[in-house]
């Protein structure tokens, strides 16, 4: 599905050049929910971004099933993003002009999709993630979890290879955030979305099948749930414990 292979990017800053992904390499099979944790600075939300092809990478590759992400001109880029990668952000990014309705249908009216089967998709994701009963409102209306679950359920309008998080929790409070994570399994079950989240919540990430830990611009380790979620979280817990030396910046339960 999809495929990050001896992936390095730097950045040059007043003639510095500072190495932040070095020798990347990680697959995540379809219908997975992989999450990718690690300290401030170690370079998830670049890793993010090379994967989004938001921003260009100096060597590897990055593969979505048969697609190599890398020389798309302009148009290329924008079908993969409108068709096979979908985005969930941190700060939901909904347009405020918009009911939930329209915000959830805004992938589909952008390819010109006719009407009709657009509405059965939204009122079915509406249903899925419990937020139909607020369909006609606006975003100032609603709770930062109904607008995070809105998010998650425009993010799957054109049934993306893989729906890619950037913080999802890290603006709601814990009961919003459980919607939010339970979005995701719901996503992940009923309709077999695969899910790559970056996230600093020990908790969000204790419900993922995977975690994968970087360090200093490379992946450090990767721990796959076999036990409970709760044993899931103890042992994440003591891996970036390990790695901060400070947990209490790395744990937001
Ligand atoms: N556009 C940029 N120009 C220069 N340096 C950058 C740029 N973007 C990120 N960096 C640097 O790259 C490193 C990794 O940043 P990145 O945002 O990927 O880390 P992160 O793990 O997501 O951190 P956080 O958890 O704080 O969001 C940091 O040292 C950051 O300062």
């Amino acid at each position: 599905m999809l495929t990050v292979d001896h992936l390095y990017k730097s950045f040059h800053t007043g003639g510095v050049q500072y190495d932040v992904l070095k020798d990347v390499t990680f697959t995540i099979d379809e219908s997975e929910f992989v999450a990718v944790m690690g300290p401030s600075g170690s370079g998830k939300t670049t890793l993010l971004n090379c994967i989004s092809c938001f921003i260009p990478y100096e060597k590897g590759e990055i593969r979505l099933d048969d697609t190599l992400l890398a020389n798309l001109d302009e148009e290329a880029m924008a079908e993969v993003r409108n068709k096979k990668l979908g985005f969930v952000f941190q700060d939901f990014m909904l347009l405020d002009g918009l009911t939930i309705f329209e915000n959830v249908c805004v992938p589909k009216v952008i390819t010109q999709a006719p009407y009709r089967p657009m509405e059965q998709k939204v009122t079915k994701l509406l249903q899925l993630f419990g937020i139909d009963s607020i369909a006609n409102k606006y975003p100032v209306e609603i709770s930062g979890g109904q607008k995070q679950r809105t998010a998650v359920a425009r993010a799957l309008m054109n049934d993306p290879l893989i729906l890619l998080a950037d913080e999802p929790t890290g603006n709601l409070d814990s009961k919003s955030r459980d919607t939010v994570i339970e979005a995701f399994i719901e996503a992940k079950r009923t309709l077999g979305a695969t899910i790559f989240m970056v996230t600093h919540d020990t908790f969000s990430a204790s419900y993922c099948d995977r975690v994968l830990v970087m360090k200093d611009g490379t992946i450090f380790t990767e721990l796959v749930r076999k036990g409970t979620r709760q044993q899931f979280f103890d042992e994440l817990l003591q891996i970036l414990k390990e790695l901060e030396g400070n947990p209490d910046e790395a744990i937001h339960v």
